[in-house]
């Protein structure tokens, strides 16, 4: 949705497709103030061009006067000219340092104030463009772009600049000892010129789709190195797959790097041939006019080489503009960011005149758009499609040969003996704590919930771990049976719940799941659905198919109506294909746990722990899902922990956490007639009977 900053642009919401000039001419105005700081970059440009000419034009007075003059050598001559070189070439080297200084200096101030105008657009930007932007690809224009920009100021811009006025500065000299040896040293440039044009130009594309790679690539990690997306991996056993998309996308990264590297070496190997070529070129004109001095001929091989080393920089930086051209174009892009409020303007700048702007400033963005990468997105859905589809039928591959009723097989009895589990102690800043465990078992940062027990209260004194979230715990749950787990908040039972899904172990005691021990997650027997579940960026079905990649559509959508979120999918423009956006941001909360509550019942495990799984659902809703999750359990092994008792008397067991002990357990009919007990305190409690 990016916008113009000129008035003119302003009555419409999108711009026109940038052009070169258009960008060059925006770059130019980058540069206004500092005009004195581009001013002195000119003149010292210039006068390091001059110096530099200026050295092998000494060298023909060396050879024709002082050295073979009419009265043989002169030595005061001689050293008045070495005093001349010397002051030229410190001259040469003082100009150099101090171009660069200026220049770095600019480069910081220009690229400063770039990326925190662009940091001030997207902190105003409306929600909905971070719920479909993806993260890295914001990361990579503030950090990536910037950077090529401020490379592109602080040495390109002055190489084309030092590069031209040395190409010029030596022509001149060189025209001046001899036209026709001149034209002979310059009568290939335009062939050299027209290739690196031709391959900057392929530089620039390869430019722009290896940043989007890139930006694609450190969405990747942002996304799935999450702390929900660790989780639901390990949950459904798909780190290899991660591991392979992952590696898919870095491998289209090297491979396009490698070509990037390739078309700037062309440029490269062109100018050398030029280079080689030219000289004879030279030597060959010499012989045929013959009116050549040794020294003049000297003093040309010099300024040829001061002549062909700017043309060789104009030619390898002008490859490289295109691909600076494309970075400042995706900055620009983003400074045109529509922030909130001029945003509400355009829509009802829009609403008021629908049809006369609408259907025309959407075909331009769709032009644009398709303008900008139409090969590399059609490539990426490409990789994209072939990639799932062997995921899809690898997974269906492994089913079929492992049990098509997994559970079955499995039956999901759990017992839990003895258990404690403490969290690590938190650290100082810059300690450590955590990163061991995080590693190990998949660790997990928790924000403010339950914050103060953690401080104190809870503590087990005498032991290593810190604070002990669970003590003694031994429960029972047989095959197939529901259990419903409760308690204060900070009790425990998330914490609970990740020991029966593998994703913590037990400090003491031990989680044991039909007779072996669980020391990791276990896809396909145990599944676990949190609070705050995780939808990565792609479509419903995609977000459901993680659980299950050869699920039909008719399984898809037999598992949304238990959820109760099949007519909701089917609302949306596409059903089941609409996207989700990041993190699922297009949805609810409750529908986003609906989905995922869809995708664990999927992965069709022998154990399902809902975590508080349903809390954002109104309790209506809840108490039907709940309902039909536990009436389709086909001999599934359910744990439901939650706060909210709407459905009761469904289960089979009641298990009552009290500051990291098992209070109570049995059947929530004998549990209710213990009038002081924690279960019947807290359902008094929440139907209002305490009162
Ligand atoms: N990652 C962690 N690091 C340190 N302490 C933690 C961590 N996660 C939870 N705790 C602490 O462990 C105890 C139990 O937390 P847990 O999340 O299991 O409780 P809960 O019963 O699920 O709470 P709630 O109902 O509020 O979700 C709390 O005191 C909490 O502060």
């Amino acid at each position: 949705m990016p916008d113009s900053s000129g008035p003119a642009a302003e009555a419409t919401p999108y711009p026109p497709a940038s052009s070169a000039p258009r960008t060059w001419r925006r770059v130019a105005r980058l540069f206004r103030p500092h005009r004195p700081a581009v001013l002195l970059v000119l003149v010292l440009v210039a006068a390091f061009s001059a110096f530099n000419a200026a050295v092998p034009l000494l060298s023909q007075v060396v050879i024709d006067r002082a050295l073979f003059g009419p009265g043989g050598p002169d030595l005061p001559l001689l050293a008045g000219l070495a005093a001349l070189a010397a002051a030229a070439a410190c001259a040469v080297g003082a100009v150099d340092l101090g171009q660069t200084w200026v220049s770095a200096r600019t480069a910081q101030r220009v690229v400063r104030s770039l990326r925190e105008e662009m940091y001030d657009r997207l902190q105003r930007m409306p929600l909905d463009f971070f719920a479909t932007t993806r993260g890295g690809e914001i990361q990579s224009r503030l950090s990536g772009d910037t950077a090529q920009v401020e490379h592109a100021i602080k040495d390109t811009l002055p190489g084309v600049l030092a590069g031209v006025l040395g190409f010029v500065v030596a022509g001149v000299a060189m025209v001046a000892l001899s036209p026709p040896l001149a034209g002979a040293a310059v009568v290939l440039a335009p062939v050299a010129f027209w290739v690196s044009s031709r391959s900057g130009r392929a530089l620039k594309k390869l430019s722009g789709v290896s940043q989007q790679a890139r930006a694609e690539l450190s969405s990747i990690a942002a996304e799935r190195l999450s702390l929900g997306a660790v989780i639901l991996t390990r949950v459904h056993g798909r780190s290899e797959d991660e591991r392979a998309a992952f590696a898919a996308e870095s491998g289209r990264l090297a491979r396009l790097q490698v070509r990037s590297g390739l078309a700037a070496q062309l440029v490269l190997s062109v100018a050398h041939v030029f280079f080689v070529l030219t000289p004879y070129l030279v030597f060959l004109t010499a012989g045929l006019t013959r009116e050549m001095t040794p020294g003049t001929l000297l003093a040309f091989i010099v300024l040829q080489s001061r002549l062909y080393q700017p043309l060789g920089q104009i030619l390898q930086i002008s490859a490289e503009l295109r691909s600076v051209q494309g970075a400042f174009e995706r900055v620009f892009e983003y400074l045109d960011l529509r922030p909130e409020a001029r945003e509400r303007e355009a829509r009802e700048r829009e609403a008021r005149e629908p049809e006369a702007r609408e259907p025309e400033a959407r075909e331009r963005e769709a032009r644009e758009r398709e303008a900008r990468e139409p090969e590399a997105r059609e490539r990426e859905a490409r990789e994209r499609e072939a990639r799932e589809r062997e995921a899809r039928e690898r997974e269906a591959r492994e089913r079929e040969a492992r049990e098509p009723e997994i559970h079955r097989h499995w039956p999901g009895a759990m017992a839990v003996r003895g258990v404690a589990f403490s969290y690590p102690v938190a650290r100082a800043p810059g300690g450590e704590q955590g990163a061991e465990e995080g590693a190990e078992e998949g660790g997990e940062q928790r924000g403010e919930q339950g914050g103060e027990q953690r401080h104190g209260q809870g503590r087990e004194p005498g032991t290593d771990h810190g604070h002990a979230a669970l003590r003694e715990v031994g429960i029972d749950i047989p095959a197939g049976s529901t259990v419903l787990v409760v308690g204060p908040s900070g009790s425990g039972k998330s914490t609970l719940g990740h020991l029966l899904a593998g994703l913590r172990r037990p400090t003491e005691g031990s989680v044991v799941i039909d007779g072996t021990e669980v020391r990791g997650p276990l896809p396909g027997r145990l599944c676990i659905v949190p609070q705050d579940p995780f939808l990565f960026q792609g479509s419903v079905a995609e977000n459901l198919r993680y659980a299950d990649p050869g699920a039909s559509p008719e399984e898809l959508v037999r598992v949304c109506e238990i959820t109760r979120i099949h007519e909701r999918i089917m609302a949306l423009p596409g059903g089941y294909e609409a996207r989700v956006g990041e993190r699922g941001a297009l949805f609810s909360g409750g529908e986003r746990q609906r989905v995922a509550l869809a995708r664990a019942l999927l992965a069709d495990a022998s154990v399902l722990v809902l975590d508080e799984a349903t809390s954002a659902l109104d309790p209506l809703t809840e108490a039907e899902v709940v309902e039909a999750i536990l009436a389709e359990r086909r001999g599934r092994t359910t744990v439901v922990i939650t706060h909210r008792f709407g459905v009761l008397d469904s289960f089979d067991t009641v298990v009552a956490l009290e500051r990291g002990r098992v209070a109570e357990q049995g059947a929530p009919g004998d549990l209710r007639g213990e009038p002081h007990g924690l279960y019947a305190r807290m359902v008094r409690a929440q139907t209002g009977a305490a009162r």
